[in-house]
């Protein structure tokens, strides 16, 4: 018998629930996709009940399966999709609209509009972040001001607002809990880095009562108690981290200079920046890394927001695959002399150009243009967006020596090669690749007094394979540029309304 923690993973296209031991081994695990709702131009969201069924689904599968081999649950690590905002009655519990996804840019004219009156500096100054309806507060004001009586309920302390982090923990504790951590606070432009707490003027400008926020806590803290008819037990949340920032503490990024690349539906470099609060000349995020002890450790990071949604949509939009695996043997037979590149700003584009309004297009096609091109041009759209952010990150005075690269997208030799490649790096893969889950049961391990710190998990960090550079720098040279004219012409497209 050991002792283990369930730690419940909710990302944009899944719910998934790994129950890890204190050596970062898989002892169970649970998945479940749900569905993407898209009831508008750039719109994007989600059905919070199916989130929540999702992830009691799964959570009860795994804890099932690592009990009945004999393993003791300590407790339970939560880890998110960030930004995705949820608005509910208090006494009910029941949300007043869909979860808002932060892939949704609905808001984009209200930050413009934010932005042209000179707001994006205090925005910069105190949340570390730009004006992008990426970020929760846009959605927040949304929702407020387009539900029916939303924010004359708001502000008459009715309702309760959160990220996804939060919306589980209500639902977890049966609204005995209303809390989030600093790494998902840090991501709604209403929580200021210095003060570590929520700041009066970002509310006043996104026009956010303060009683509709949730309690900020450390990402190893206590989070309550589950209610006993989960589990059959009750069981105490011991860890909440945003997904991104779980990646780096599941690859033990603990180190200023150390970086990791996620690789799931969107991309998302992080760079430990200890506790330097370091901000960008190159429009790339300041944040919060992991906040333990009361004392934050600050990254900053590059965020793109399509990474393996490009072969999902291949997949189930164009139908031109079965499964995203398929993608690795497509793009090794493409035609090497067909020069396909997709800027697939499906969702406007993030780091380091932030155009809300930029949408994806496919350059250089020809009559043989088939679905190996396109699966390869999928795969690079991605490799590329990344270099941009690496050279935005040289260009803030940033070291990169090498990349370790997770996510269901990093599986894939073919994409993990051409990464290399086009950024000249060595990319390290490790063996678990669910390091986002693996983060968050670091945090709770550490809250159950298993670690006696975080530095305790670096023994367990396992390199699956290193990747080199193969390419001749020319050819790489070549590609980069062609690369620059295109992401130049969806811009100028975007800006031409
Ligand atoms: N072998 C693969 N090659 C390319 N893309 C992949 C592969 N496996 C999974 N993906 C992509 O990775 C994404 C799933 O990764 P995951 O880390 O589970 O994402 P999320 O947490 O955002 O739901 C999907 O968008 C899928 O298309
Ligand atoms: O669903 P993922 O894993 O791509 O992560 C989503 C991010 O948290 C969005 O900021």
């Amino acid at each position: 018998m050991s002792d283990a923690i369930l730690a419940i993973d909710q990302g944009t296209t899944s719910s998934r629930a790994i129950v890890f031991s204190p050596k970062g081994e898989i002892l169970a695990t649970a998945q479940q996709e749900f569905e993407q709702l898209y009831p508008g131009e750039g719109m994007v969201e989600h059905d919070p009940q199916a989130i929540w069924s999702s992830v009691l689904a799964t959570a009860q599968a795994a804890y099932r399966e690592a009990v009945s081999a004999g393993h003791k649950i300590l407790g339970i690590g939560i880890t998110n999709q960030r930004e995705t905002i949820i608005v509910w009655d208090r006494k009910t519990g029941k949300p007043i609209h869909n979860a808002i996804v932060w892939q949704d840019r609905r808001t984009a004219q209200f930050c413009r509009a934010l932005s042209e009156a000179g707001h994006e500096a205090l925005v910069q100054d105190r949340a570390g972040l730009l004006l992008d309806p990426y970020f929760s507060a846009s959605k927040l004001n949304w929702i407020l001001s387009n539900v029916d009586g939303a924010r004359a309920r708001a502000e008459a302390g009715e309702l309760a607002a959160g990220t996804v982090d939060s919306w589980l923990l209500w639902n977890l504790t049966g609204g005995e809990v209303h809390a989030t951590d600093a790494t998902n606070a840090c991501r709604t432009s209403l929580f200021g880095l210095d003060a570590q707490d929520w700041d009066q003027d970002l509310l006043k400008l996104f026009d956010v009562p303060r009683g509709v926020l949730p309690d900020v806590k450390d990402s190893a803290d206590d989070f309550g108690m589950t209610q006993a008819e989960h589990f059959g037990e009750a069981l105490p949340i011991l860890s909440v981290v945003g997904d991104q920032q779980g990646a780096t503490v599941g690859q033990a990024c603990f180190e200023p200079g150390e970086m990791k690349s996620t690789y799931g539906t969107g991309c998302f470099v992080l760079v430990n920046t200890g506790d330097e609060i370091k901000k960008s000349e190159n429009r790339l995020l300041t944040t919060v890394a992991y906040r333990v002890g009361g004392k934050p450790t600050f990254a900053m990071e590059g965020s793109i927001f399509i990474a393996g949604a490009a072969v999902q949509w291949l997949r189930d939009e164009m139908r031109l695959l079965k499964n995203a695996a398929e993608t690795a043997e497509r793009a090794a037979r493409a035609q090497a002399d067909a020069d396909v590149v997709m800027v697939p700003a499906f969702a406007g584009m993030g780091a380091p150009h932030w155009s809300p309004d930029a949408r994806a297009a496919v350059f250089g096609m020809t009559r043989a243009t088939g679905p190996d091109e396109m699966a390869r041009a999928a795969l690079e759209g991605v490799v590329y967006q990344t270099q941009d952010l690496i050279e935005a990150m040289k260009n803030d005075g940033l070291d990169c020596q090498a990349i370790s690269v997770d996510g269901g997208m990093a599986a894939n030799d073919w994409f993990a090669q051409r990464l290399s490649d086009i950024l000249s790096l060595p990319i390290d893969r490790p063996k678990v690749l669910e390091t986002t889950a693996l983060g968050a049961a670091y945090l709770a391990f550490l809250q159950a007094g298993v670690f006696s710190s975080l530095n305790d998990v670096r023994q367990n960090a396992e390199r699956d394979r290193r990747f080199e550079p193969q390419m001749p720098q020319e050819e790489r040279a070549r590609r980069l540029k062609r690369w620059k004219a295109c992401v130049q012409a969806v811009l100028s497209v975007a800006e031409a309304g």
